[in-house]
């Protein structure tokens, strides 16, 4: 479930900024979504001008983009840490807590966000949020849905399968599971709602990412506002 959309300005100007943080050497996140394809962009750009790094992808569609702008690529399964790892959000809230997983690639972000010692988020102005307050995207093995619907409505949430828009049924993730998108109002405890659902049996990984992102960038008319956590 996507956010509704911002400036493709703004998020250039983000994801350019947080591309240029990037130094010779490092293992890069390449993250999923309109804001991080800015990043790659310009991270293909540099690799043209001299630029020594190797990117690990988020999913199928980071992948080929990093093929088609020429950088270099490495397995996830291959690395064990990140130098930095660059990501768009759905959301991000006044202390940086994020929700993800608008294009379904949350499960493999969370990997690669959190392996990486510089987690920078790339946004625009659209996404930023006092208290969070989108569904939250629950990656779930296609058998647990049930089941994991039962448990999200226990916590308070109302789960909706998500479905595919040029396919009948439901969205399938990259890792051939399904997509609850679970509304629970204002998140006023991202964290313990976070610890929560990741306990339910059957949760494969879910869209709220706290305590993660070290930056994040902010893409506007007339510059980047970096926000940390400081
Ligand atoms: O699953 C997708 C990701 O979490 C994206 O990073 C997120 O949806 C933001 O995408 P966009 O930059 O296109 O708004």
């Amino acid at each position: 479930m996507k956010a509704p959309g911002g400036s493709d300005a703004a998020k250039r100007r983000a994801g350019e900024h947080a591309a240029d943080t990037v130094s010779d050497g490092d293992v890069v996140g390449l993250g999923t979504g309109s804001t991080a394809a800015h990043a790659i962009r310009a991270l293909g750009r540099a690799v043209d001008a001299g630029l020594d790094v190797r990117g690990v992808a988020t999913s199928y569609a980071a992948r080929d983009l990093a093929r088609e702008v020429g950088v270099p690529l490495t397995d996830l399964a291959a690395v064990e840490r990140i130098d930095v790892a660059i990501d768009g959000a759905d959301q991000v809230s006044d202390d940086l807590a994020l929700i993800k997983g608008g294009g379904a690639a949350h499960a493999r972000e969370k990997v690669v966000d959190a392996a990486a010692d510089r987690f920078v988020v790339v946004a625009d102005p659209s996404k930023e949020t006092a208290t969070l307050d989108r569904p939250v995207p629950v990656e779930v093995l296609p058998d647990a849905r049930a089941t994991v619907r039962r448990a999200v409505r226990d916590h308070g949430g109302t789960p909706t399968l998500r479905t595919a828009e040029r396919k009948d049924g439901p969205v399938v993730t990259d890792n051939g599971n399904l997509v609850l998108d679970c509304a629970f109002g204002p998140i006023t405890a991202p964290e313990s709602l976070a610890t929560d659902l990741a306990t339910v049996p059957g949760v494969v990984a879910h869209g709220l990412f706290v305590g993660l992102a070290d930056a994040v960038h902010v893409g506007h008319a007339d510059g980047v506002r970096v926000r940390t956590t400081d």
